[in-house]
C-alpha cells in the first residue's frame, strides 16, 4: 500500500511578512520535494493557505481584512493567483494538480463526505497531486473550519493518511512562543496529546501577523489527526526537505505519535465531521458508563439539556464539570429529552405519551473524547 501524506503550508511560509509578496524559493522547493514524493509512489495531498494574503498583496491591502466579506472577496482575487503559481511550478516538473476547495458544511452531510473521499481517490490514481483550500468566499461564519490546520487534519482524517505536515515559521512547537519567550524549551516527541497539558504549553491565541491561530490550531488539528492513526509534524516551512528527511526517521521538527487504536471511518465522520447542534451534561454515573464500561446513554444519566436539536443530529456530552467527554447522534430531540432527562427508559412512554427509543445514544453512535 503506498503511503499517504498530507502537507499543509500556512501563509506565514508562502509569503514574505515585509512585502506580502510570495516566497517563491519556498515554493519552489516544496513543489520539488512534492513532486518527488509523488515519484516515490506516495499519494499526496497540499493544503495551501495564501488566498487571503496573496489577494492582499494583488491590491497593496497592507493588513489583514477584519470583515467577514471583505476576506470573503479578497480570498476570490489571491486562490486565482495562488493555483496559476503552484500550476506553473509543478507544470515545469511535469506534475498535474487539482483544486480542490472545501467548505465545512461538504464534511456534514455524510454522501458528500464520502463522495469528497472517492474524488481524492481518483485524483490520486490518475497520479494527480490536489492542492486544497477552504472555499473561503462561500464559506458562512457558522460552517466555517477557520483555519487550514484543522481543515488539513479534517483531511488527513477523510482521507486515512499515514502522516500530517503543518508546515509553518517556526521549526517546531515549544513549551511556550519563542518569539516573546526566547528561552522557551523546544519539544520533539509528543506520544500524547494530554502530555502537553502536563507540560503546561503556552501557545496564546494568536500567530504571526498573516497566520491564522498560531499554535493553538496546530495542536487542534494534532489531536484530531493522531486520534484518527495520523501521525503528524510541525515543521519549518522554510525547509520543505525537511519532510523527505522525517520520512526517513530523523528526529526533526514536533512528531506527534498516532494513537494505537485509532476510530473507524463512521466515528470519524461523527467526531469531525459534524458541528455539534447541542450539549447534554451528564452525571457521573453516565460518564462512566460510557467512557469505561462502553455503554449506549439513557435519559436517567442526563442533567441538563442545552441547545435546538432534532434526532441524529450530533451533541457534544459533557460531564458535570462541563468537560466535553464524547460525541454522538441523538435517537430523540432537544425538546423530548427536556421532558424525559433524569427518567428511567420505563417511564418514557407514560411522560411521551409514545414508545421512544431504547436508548438516547446508542453505543455505535457514540465517541469517547
Ligand atoms: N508554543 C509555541 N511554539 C511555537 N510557536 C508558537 C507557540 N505559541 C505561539 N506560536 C506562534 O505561532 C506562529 C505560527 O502560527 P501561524 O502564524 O498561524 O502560522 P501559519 O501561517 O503557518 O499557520 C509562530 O510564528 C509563533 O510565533
Ligand atoms: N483559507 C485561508 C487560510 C486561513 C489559514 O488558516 O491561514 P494560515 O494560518 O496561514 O494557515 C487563505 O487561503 O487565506
Amino acid at each position: 500500500m503506498p503511503q499517504t501524506l498530507v502537507v499543509k503550508i500556512g501563509t506565514s511560509s508562502l509569503t514574505r511578512p515585509e512585502t506580502g509578496s510570495l516566497a517563491l524559493a519556498t515554493l519552489a522547493s516544496l513543489v520539488e520535494v512534492l513532486s518527488q514524493l509523488q515519484r516515490q509512489g506516495y499519494a499526496v495531498v497540499l493544503v495551501s493557505s495564501g488566498a487571503v494574503g496573496v489577494g492582499c498583496a494583488r491590491l497593496g491591502l497592507v493588513e489583514r481584512p477584519r470583515t467577514m466579506s471583505r476576506k470573503q472577496a479578497i480570498a476570490a482575487v489571491g486562490q486565482g493567483r495562488l493555483m496559476r503559481v503552484y500550476d506553473d511550478l509543478f507544470t515545469s516538473l511535469q506534475q498535474p494538480i487539482a483544486q480542490v476547495l472545501l467548505t465545512r458544511a461538504d464534511l456534514m452531510e455524510r454522501s458528500r463526505y464520502l463522495n469528497a473521499y472517492r474524488t481524492f481517490t481518483e485524483l490520486f490514481n490518475l497520479g494527480v497531486i490536489p492542492i486544497v483550500n477552504e472555499n473561503d468566499t462561500v464559506a458562512t461564519d457558522e460552517l466555517k473550519f477557520g483555519d487550514n490546520d484543522t481543515l488539513s487534519a479534517l483531511v488527513a482524517s477523510l482521507i486515512e493518511a499515514d502522516w500530517l505536515f503543518l508546515l509553518t515559521d517556526v521549526d517546531r512547537l515549544y513549551s511556550a512562543d519563542p518569539r516573546q519567550f526566547p528561552d522557551a524549551q523546544p519539544i520533539g516527541l509528543v506520544n500524547n496529546i494530554e502530555q502537553l497539558e502536563q507540560l503546561q504549553v503556552q501557545t496564546g491565541d494568536r500567530g504571526s501577523q498573516w497566520g491564522t491561530g498560531g499554535m493553538t490550531t496546530k495542536i487542534t488539528a494534532a489531536r484530531i489527526a493522531t486520534n484518527a492513526g495520523v501521525r503528524t509534524a510541525i515543521a519549518e516551512g522554510k525547509r520543505p526537505e525537511n519532510i523527505l528527511k522525517i520520512l526517513q526517521g530523523e528526529p526533526l521538527g514536533t512528531q506527534f505519535e498516532a494513537q494505537p487504536r485509532p476510530m473507524n471511518a463512521r466515528k470519524r465522520w461523527i467526531a469531525n465531521g459534524l458541528i455539534p447542534a447541542g450539549k447534554l451534561v451528564l452525571d457521573a454515573g453516565a460518564v462512566a458508563a460510557i467512557c469505561q464500561a462502553g455503554k449506549s446513554l439513557l435519559a436517567a444519566g442526563i442533567l441538563q439539556v442545552s441547545g435546538e436539536f432534532q434526532p441524529s443530529d450530533a451533541v457534544q456530552l459533557c460531564d458535570p464539570f462541563g468537560k466535553e467527554i464524547a460525541r454522538g447522534l441523538v435517537n430523540y430531540s432537544s425538546t423530548e429529552l427536556n421532558q424525559i432527562r433524569g427518567h428511567h427508559s420505563d417511564e418514557i412512554p407514560a411522560i411521551l405519551g409514545y414508545e421512544g427509543a431504547e436508548t438516547v445514544i446508542h453505543r455505535d453512535n457514540l465517541v469517547v473524547s
